[in-house]
Formats: structure tokens, sequence, C-alpha cells
């Protein structure tokens, strides 16, 4: 018996309910052109899937000659090519991954080139006419001269100058350089020039035989009438017997088992990568340009004080209101001076927009037009109920009190800002009634709540909102910056097919890991550097721990990022579920991560699944490494390390799991 190429027996294939390969039989004989001809979705492209190892048989067996990936070359049938790259970085890239030296790249390129008539090599792909892209696919599937060339529909949408140029060249490859190509086409006439051709319908071949016989047999002048014969023959006799799957008959890869990493592997996607980056300069700008926008604006649009609120005022102890205030002398021990007046000074003082009204109904109707954010009311007899209060103290009597006590009416609907306008009225109080004090020679602690705040442990006097928050701020940004890049470019390169096709020419998800985590680790240096300066250094949030051990916390917080994008990008086929995804995920873990609150007030159901939140223990973590200075050995430190590296490990983890459950989606067997 002659030795076979290529030989498929009894192969079965379904995609859910939908049987696409129906016993299919085929024998390829090596040196020669095999034209698989057939009608559109009868199952030309997922046989030659099963061919190459992009998905294995349900039941059946595939055999071939070679036993190496590298002596096989696949051109798909989209166009499958790393559009930022040009023309000699595509081909040295796949070069590489085929494990050829680059000076031999180089030859192979230029012979491809004169011979497919390439537009020249520092072009870039995505500029290339669709005939151009076409044949720089054609150009990568023959650059490391395989033995068994498989082409899907290589010929698709090319005018027929060119379609007999690459037919006369694929001939040439067989009967000179004794090459086996399997060809899909629609175009059956263009079948002629084959060895052998296969008719295919409704997943099984009807024949294979050589164009000539074909047409002799069946009495036929084209191979169009040849096909159209003996489909309506099968279409008579499609009841008839239909082919039975053998359930012992399974299948397994046609290909050895090639090592996880290979360093040639590991260089191109590393090469690859570098050049992508470079080329997208936009992205760049975002990559880089947006830690630094996103921690600037947080500093200066957060934790500052709030200025110029309007509130309304009614001093019922003076006659003209505010005005009046004008006309008495502030300082010394004046006790003529109304109280009411020391407390509007120091309130105007702290930048707090006092809006006089004389009458309360017009002030409510105010607030209710959002004009003020509150109202103030000093009663008539205020100063001196204030004074008898001094004075008698425990037996002031009620009547005192109340003349004594400012109303304030606020709009509370706004918590910081009704919070914020609190704490202005209690300090404006405060602060008159320490310099009246002051003024008069009374003791100034006698006005004060006696507790006294001593120096902070940590942290300074008065903490604002933008140094608790920056931690998170920091870690969010190093967490997401990855993990949307990553997501970003694998869905996109699984969307075009260049993923696949890379794994189909030899390329392990493990070496697209790590060449592209090792592009993103020098990213995530730079922008981590830029947000540290930012925060650290131009805005001076506290920090007084170890900058490396910082540092290294970043880092694992920025890999664990990638590891979640890798994740995302292998469970999503379409870029606009991974983008759900990662946005659904973005605001969760913003929301546990104590960033706007503290995680010891989220609701204790919540706080139990803390853990899920890859970023909550490291803000902790990173809050007191910087804030307070604690070592990497320090419980609430260590945490934060324990989280972010058991979540690199449980990402990668996920993934294999993912790969396992999609295997033959998108993945070779
Ligand atoms: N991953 C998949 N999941 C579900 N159905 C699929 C999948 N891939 C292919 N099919 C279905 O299998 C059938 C055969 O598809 P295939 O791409 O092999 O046909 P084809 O002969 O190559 O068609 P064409 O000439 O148009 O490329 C089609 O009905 C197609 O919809």
């Amino acid at each position: 018996m002659d030795r076979l190429e290529v030989d498929v027996q009894d192969a079965f294939k379904s995609y859910g309910t939908a049987c696409v390969l129906r016993g299919l039989s085929m024998a390829v004989h090596p040196g020669t052109i095999y034209a698989l001809l057939g009608p559109s979705g009868c199952g030309k492209t997922t046989l030659l899937n099963c061919i190459i190892g992009r998905t294995s048989l349900d039941s059946g067996t595939i055999r071939l000659a070679v036993r190496r990936r590298e002596d096989v070359g696949y051109m798909p049938q989209s166009i499958a090519l790393y559009m930022m790259l040009n023309i000699h970085e595509t081909l040295s890239y796949y070069g590489r991954v085929y494990g050829i030296e680059d000076e031999d790249i180089q030859v192979q390129a230029v012979k491809l080139s004169q011979l497919l008539e390439l537009p020249p090599f520092h072009r870039i792909v995505d500029t290339l006419s669709g005939g151009q892209q076409r044949r720089v696919s054609l150009a990568v599937s023959l650059i490391h001269n395989p033995q068994l060339l498989i082409l899907d529909e290589p010929t698709v949408g090319l005018d027929p100058i060119l379609s007999e140029s690459i037919w006369q060249y694929l001939m040439k490859l067989s009967t000179e350089q004794k090459k086996t190509i399997i060809i899909t086409t629609h175009y059956i006439e263009e079948a002629r020039h084959a060895d052998k051709v296969g008719l295919m319908r409704g997943g099984i071949l009807l024949c294979e035989e050589a164009p000539t016989d074909l047409m002799l047999k069946n009495n036929c002048d084209t191979m169009e009438a040849v096909f159209l014969k003996l489909s309506y023959i099968q279409e008579k006799n499609k009841d008839m017997d239909p082919p039975v799957m053998s359930s012992t008959n399974t299948s397994s890869s046609p290909f050895q088992k090639a090592s996880i990493f290979k360093k040639s592997c590991f260089y191109a996607e590393l090469v690859k990568n570098m050049f992508f980056v470079w080329r997208n300069k936009p992205m760049l700008i975002f990559l880089f340009g947006l830690p630094i926008v996103v921690t600037f604006l947080f500093n200066i649009c957060i934790g500052h004080k709030v200025t110029g609120l309007s509130v309304a005022m009614l001093n019922k102890e003076v006659e003209n209101g505010i005005a009046d205030c004008d006309n008495f002398h502030y300082h010394g021990c004046n006790l003529s001076f109304p109280l009411g007046c020391r407390l509007v000074k120091t309130l105007q003082s702290n930048d707090v927009n006092l809006i006089e009204f004389d009458d309360m109904e017009e002030a409510h109707f105010a607030a209710r037009k959002n004009n003020v954010w509150g109202i103030i009311e000093v009663p008539e007899n205020y100063t001196a109920g204030m004074l008898n209060r001094l004075t008698n103290n425990l037996k002031t009597k009620d009547h005192n009190v109340e003349a004594s006590s400012v109303n304030v009416w606020l709009d509370m609907s706004n918590q910081n800002i009704g919070n914020l306008l609190k704490l202005d009225i209690w300090n404006a109080y405060n602060a008159y009634m320490e310099m009246l004090y002051v003024d008069c020679g009374w003791p100034v602690e006698a006005t004060r709540v006696p507790i006294k705040i001593n120096k902070p442990i940590y942290g300074v006097v008065v903490p604002n909102l933008t140094h608790y928050a920056s931690p998170a701020i920091i870690l969010l940004l190093i967490f997401y910056l990855p993990m949307s890049y990553t997501i970003g470019v694998l869905v996109q390169e699984k969307v075009l097919g260049v993923l696949e096709r890379s794994l189909v020419a030899g390329v392990t998800l493990t070496e697209v890991f790590l060449a592209h985590g090792a592009v993103q680790i020098i990213l995530l240096g730079i922008q981590m550097s830029l947000s540290m300066y930012v925060l650290y250094s131009v805005y001076d949030s506290p920090f007084i721990g170890d900058p490396l051990t910082t540092a290294l916390l970043l880092l694992l917080q920025g890999i664990s990022g990638l590891a979640f994008g890798f994740f995302v990008a292998l469970i999503f086929d379409e870029m606009k579920n991974a983008t759900y995804a990662a946005l659904g995920s973005c605001f969760t873990f913003f929301f546990l991560s104590g960033m706007v609150w503290p995680q010891a007030g989220i609701h204790y159901f919540l706080l139990w699944f803390k853990w899920l939140v890859p970023v909550a223990y490291s803000v902790e973590s990173l809050r007191s490494l910087t804030a307070k200075g604690w070592p990497i050995s320090h419980p609430i430190v260590m945490k934060g390390f324990i989280s972010v590296a058991a979540w690199i490990l449980a990402f990668c983890l996920f993934a294999q799991i993912i790969l396992r459950f999609r295997k033959g989606s998108f993945t070779t067997t």
C-alpha cells in the first residue's frame, strides 16, 4: 500500500446537534496537490481544523506522515495577521516561532517576496490591500518551507492572474520539492490544476480522483458539471444507509506532544509584543498618561477644603443684621460687641458665604431653591443669654439656655457638604469663644471640651481623604491597567484569529502569557513609578515605609491584574463581553477595596467575602506600609502579600480550568 501524507478514516465531528463531518475518509499522497471542493458550510474548514489539530474529531482517525507542527504550513481562511507589524516583522515572527535562524528567515523572506510579488518589507500589514494581505498570509505559511501545506481558500478575493500565479507556484512546489498541498476553494474550475480532487458535500466525500479522470468517468466537460451530477446522485440517495459513528474509534492528536516552553517561541512573542506596543503610540500615551492624569486629578479634586458655600443668616440681635457688625470694635474684652457678630466674622473669615435674610420663611424658600445650604439664626438676646450662661454655668435658667443657643438648619441631602458646614459652624463657635476668653483673660481651657487629642501616633493632626484613599487608588490603577491591556490585546488577537494561528504554528499559551507578562512588567514599572511620583513626591501623601517592599507589593498586584486579564480573555471571545466583565469587576473591587469608605463599615455579610476581592487586603497592607512604616513581617502587611500571591496562583489555576473546558474551541489539541 502507498505511503500516505494525510490519511483520514471515518471522521465524525459535530457542533452541538449539527453533524458536520459524517464518516469522511480522505487519502492524500506525498508530493501531490489535493483540492478539497464543496459548497459553503459543507465542512471543509472543519476537516482542515481537525487535520492541523485546531480541534479534535468526535470519532475516527487522522494520520499524518509528519509528526511535528514545524513540518506543517497553515493558511487560515481569514487573513489572521498582526495588523500593526510590517511584512518583515510578520515573516520574522512566524520564522522564529518555527525555530528558524534569523539569517535563514531573511533568505526565505526575500525568496517568497519575489515569488508572491509582495509589497516592500517595511509596509505595515494594516495598510495593505486585501489581496496583498492574503499573499503575505500565504508567505507566512511557507516561511519555514514545510513538507505539508494546508491552505484554506488562499485565492478567495484575488484577481484571476494572481490566483493563477499562486497555483503555478504551488504546482512547482509539489513537483520540484515534493511538497504535499491540501487546498480548499470555491472556484471549482481552478481545481483542474490539482493532482486529486475531493468533492465534499454534507460532511462526506462524494469522490476522490484526478480531475481529468473525474470528468471522463462522469462524461462531463467541466468540473462544475461533475460536481452538479454527483451532488444530484447524492441527494437522491441521501436516505440510504446514513453513516454510523463508531463509539470505540476515537482520534488523538496527529502531532507529537511539544514542550510547553520553547525559547524561540517566547522570543518571537516577546519581539512581536514589543513592536506592537511601540507601533501603537496612542495606546502607549494612554498607558502612561492615565496613571499621571488619574493621580493628578485625584489629588486636585479630592480631600480639599470646600469653600464659598452659601448659608442664610438671620442675625436677630442687631437691628440692621450683618452690616451692623462692622460698627463694633471686634478685638479686646469688648462685651458690648454682640457675640453673634463674632460668630458671623469667624464664619466669614472661614470662607462661608453668609447671605442675610430678615424672614425665616424666605430663608427656607432659598434653601428649597438650592440657593443656600443651610440657615443660621442668632436669637435676639444671644449675647445677654450667653454671658448669663457663662457666668451662672450650672445655675443657668432655661430661658437663658434658649437665648444663648444659635439655631441651625442644614441641607443634609449632601452628606459631605452638610458635615463640612456643621464642622465650620462648630469651629467658628470654638474659635470666637477661645478668642473672647483670651481677650478677657479668662482660662481658655474652661471653654474647651475636656478631651485632649494629643499628637497622633501615626499620620497627621488633620488627616485628609486624599491620604486615606491614595493606597487604594494606586493599587486599583496598578491592577486595572495591566488587566485592561491584557484583555484588549488578547481578545483582539482571538477575534483576528492570530492567536489561533500562532497556537497552530506551535506557540503555547504559557509562552503567550510569559512574553506578554514580560512586556507588561516593563510597562508596569513605568506606570508604577509615575503614579508613585505624583502621589508621594508631588503631592506628599504619607510615605514612611520601605520603598522596595512597597514596589514589590505593587508589582505583585500588577501581575495579579495581568493574570486576571488573561483569565477573562480566555473566557470571552468577544470584546464587548470581556469589556462588560472588566467593568463589572471594576465597580465591585472599587467598593470592597475600602477606597470610599473604611472596610470596617462594610456589612458583615459582605466582609466574609472580602477575601474574594484581589485588592482588599493589599490596600490595608499598602496603607500600613506607607503611612505606618510597618515591615513586611507585620501580620497586616504580610496578609496583603499572601492575598495577592494567592490571587495570582488562583487566576492561573482558573485559566487552566477554562482551557480544559474550552479545549478545541481556540486551543490546539
Ligand atoms: N465552532 C463552531 N461552532 C458551531 N458550528 C460551527 C463551528 N464551526 C463551524 N460550524 C458549522 O459547521 C458547518 C461547517 O462549517 P465549515 O466552516 O467547516 O464549512 P466550510 O465548508 O469551510 O464553509 P465555507 O466554504 O463557507 O468556509 C457550518 O454549518 C458551520 O456553521
